[in-house]
């Protein structure tokens, strides 16, 4: 063997073949990734800029051609959006920071607790930071040649699931040595997913009693993603009706809708905020809102559900409103979340 060649080798060596005790250790654990869609650095305008520009420039997101809106996200979009939504995000955010980031972590943490350390747990988000490219490296580091990714949507969709896969795939790219890759799409049909849901809408009626209607409200996307095959919509309706048949609850006490909507096509109806204002005309009063396809409670949940769409229901006649919180770092949740990472380990 050449000088040059076994300089190489040896430092090679070192790392992979024959790597200390301690490097071994690590390098035979598990990565699990946790992702989930990220979140502004701050409540502020230039934050705020910085985080809209990349989430609205995935192809994923928004699925208009490309020239066409680049001139409209930064000739219009970014100039007048930014100062609004930080306004948002400051009525939400807590000292700690914002709540997306903040309970994203305590998942993190309760989840690598369950897990034990043979696996090593981190967690990234999608836009802003931790960045996937940043967390991978992390793994890179370590040596770990098998990593279990679970982006927190229960429901596939293609703007949240398979973009994560897209910035997974985009920081692989870059990579010589490509590890083994599990990328969990979705986990709607997990049962203890779906009971720990059940179980929050029941310690729900529990405290406050039962209202006239559960609104099951996620997040919308665009009809024409739909129509062009993304399954969202049906996985939502399936997350309602087994959470529903889980509690013995009529199909006339629950409803799902969709909220968030951004930009003037037609997204996926009933709307939220239309339904909220159309139930106590119908003579509903009494309504519990829940919001499944958020793992972790964010600013359109806190903003949107908490106080927006509260008080379009309230000046509609609406007599009692309930925001049911997302599951977060509930124990049941991260027993599901733990059910759903084993089936892959
Ligand atoms: C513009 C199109 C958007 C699509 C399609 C979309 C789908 C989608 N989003 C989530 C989850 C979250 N979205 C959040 C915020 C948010 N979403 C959009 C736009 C689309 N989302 C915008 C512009 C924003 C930013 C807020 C604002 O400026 O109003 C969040 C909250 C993030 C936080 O920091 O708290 C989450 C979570 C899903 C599940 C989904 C499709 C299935
Ligand atoms: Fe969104
Ligand atoms: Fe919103």
């Amino acid at each position: 063997m050449s000088q040059q060649y076994r300089a190489v080798n040896d430092r090679v060596e070192e790392r992979f073949h024959n790597p200390s005790d301690e490097t071994r250790r690590t390098q035979q654990k598990t990565g699990v990734l946790l992702t989930n869609l990220g979140t502004p650095d701050a409540p502020t305008a230039p934050a705020l800029r910085r985080y809209l520009a990349e989430f609205l420039s995935d192809p994923r997101v928004i699925e208009v051609p490309r020239l066409l809106w680049k001139i409209i996200l930064h000739g219009i979009i970014l100039r007048v959006r930014p100062k609004k939504s930080a306004e948002a995000y400051a009525s939400v955010w807590s000292d700690e920071g914002s709540p997306l980031l903040v309970i994203s972590q305590h998942q993190r943490g309760a989840v690598q607790k369950a897990l034990g350390d043979e696996v090593i747990v981190k967690l990234a988000m999608r836009y802003g930071n931790p960045s996937i490219p940043k967390v991978m490296r992390e793994f890179q580091e370590l040596g770990i040649r098998r990593i279990v990714v679970l982006p927190l949507y229960p429901q596939y969709a293609a703007p949240t699931t398979a973009s994560t896969f897209d910035a997974l795939a985009d920081e692989l790219k870059t990579w010589r040595w490509v590890p083994s890759i599990s990328f969990i799409s979705g986990y709607v049909d997990n049962p203890l997913y779906i009971s720990a849901l059940a179980q929050s809408v029941q310690d729900h009626i529990n405290e406050h009693g039962m209202p006239e209607k559960f609104l099951f409200s996620y997040h919308g996307t665009p009809k024409r993603y739909l129509d062009n095959g993304d399954p969202y919509h049906c996985l939502c309706h399936k997350t309602t009706r087994l959470v529903r048949e889980k509690l013995g609850l009529e199909e006339s006490q629950c409803m799902t809708t969709f909220q968030s909507r951004f930009g003037r096509e037609e997204w996926l109806k009933p709307y939220t905020d239309e339904t909220l204002k159309q139930l106590p005309k119908d003579g509903i009063k009494h309504i519990a809102i829940l919001s499944p396809a958020f793992s972790a409670d964010c600013l359109e949940t806190l903003e949107e559900l908490e106080e927006e769409n509260r008080e379009y229901f309230m000046e509609a006649g609406g007599e009692t409103y309930h925001y049911i919180p997302a599951l977060n770092d509930r124990e049941d949740h991260i027993a599901a979340i733990v059910d759903v990472l084993r089936r892959e380990l």
